[in-house]
């Protein structure tokens, strides 16, 4: 569905994404780890076009996305942090983008589900962060597209909203759709993703399954696996 070849990203002296090839099957949920400052965010900015490689391809389902947006309108975006208009209401917001996105929405189900409603009417800008956050979801997640990418859905969500959050993601697993995830919440990788894609100087440092990391590394434990991973950088 999306292929990332020889992606060189570089800002200023910095080079964040160094010849990077990367391959993402149709249907399932790919966890895209890294340490911070890895380059998952920049990575995923690319595939959205909000921020242009150096040098490489991007292709979204056989096409070059480098400098088209037609394809965005198949996928759903939650960023990881929501610069939200302070001044609207939320339902304000919602209809903004309903009115920008001209497809079938079902945000009300999803308000229902967060426990929105009472905050409808509220200022964007008054909200807590979390709450903020469950705003970000609905509007992620309110749309139907065949890709949907998330960068720390979980930050601020409070146990009950991460359950929600958790079933929602498996549910459009169910349904077909890929879904790309960053990270730092281990236990939400071991709960959800088919594939882990690990990110270390500027290139995938490790492809493949739960289970295939924890035979590499020779580390049962997840978190312990990946921190193994990351030590190599400082090795
Ligand atoms: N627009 C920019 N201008 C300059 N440097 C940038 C820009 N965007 C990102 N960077 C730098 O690129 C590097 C990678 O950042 P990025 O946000 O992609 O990392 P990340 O893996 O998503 O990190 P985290 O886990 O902390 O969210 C960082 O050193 C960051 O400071």
């Amino acid at each position: 569905m999306i292929q990332f070849n020889n992606i060189h990203k570089r800002f200023g002296k910095l080079t964040v994404l160094d010849g990077l090839d990367l391959d993402i099957k149709k249907g399932g949920i790919f966890a895209v780890l890294g340490p911070n400052g890895s380059g998952k965010t920049t990575l995923i900015k690319c595939l959205l076009g909000m921020v242009i490689p150096n040098k490489g391809d991007i292709r979204f389902e056989g096409k070059s996305v480098l400098k088209k947006w037609e394809y965005r309108d198949n996928l759903n975006y939650l960023p990881q942090i929501a610069n939200f208009p302070p001044n609207l209401s939320v339902i304000e917001l919602i209809n903004m983008v309903k009115n920008l996105r001209p497809k079938n929405s079902n945000e009300e189900e999803l308000i229902q589900l967060f426990g929105l409603k009472s905050f409808l009417n509220k200022k964007l800008g008054n909200l807590s962060g979390g709450t903020k956050q469950k705003v970000n979801i609905v509007l992620t997640f309110m749309f139907d597209s065949d890709l949907i990418i998330l960068d720390e859905p979980t930050t601020g969500l409070d146990p009950i909203a991460l359950i929600h959050l958790k079933e929602l993601i498996q549910k459009e697993k169910d349904n077909g759709k890929t879904i790309l995830i960053t990270t730092h919440i281990m236990s939400v990788v071991e709960e959800l993703a088919d594939e882990i894609v690990f990110l270390l100087d500027g290139k995938i440092y490790f492809k493949g399954s739960i289970d295939a990391l924890k035979k590499q590394t020779d580390n049962e434990n997840l978190e312990h696996a990946i921190a193994n991973l990351i030590s190599k950088q400082y090795a």
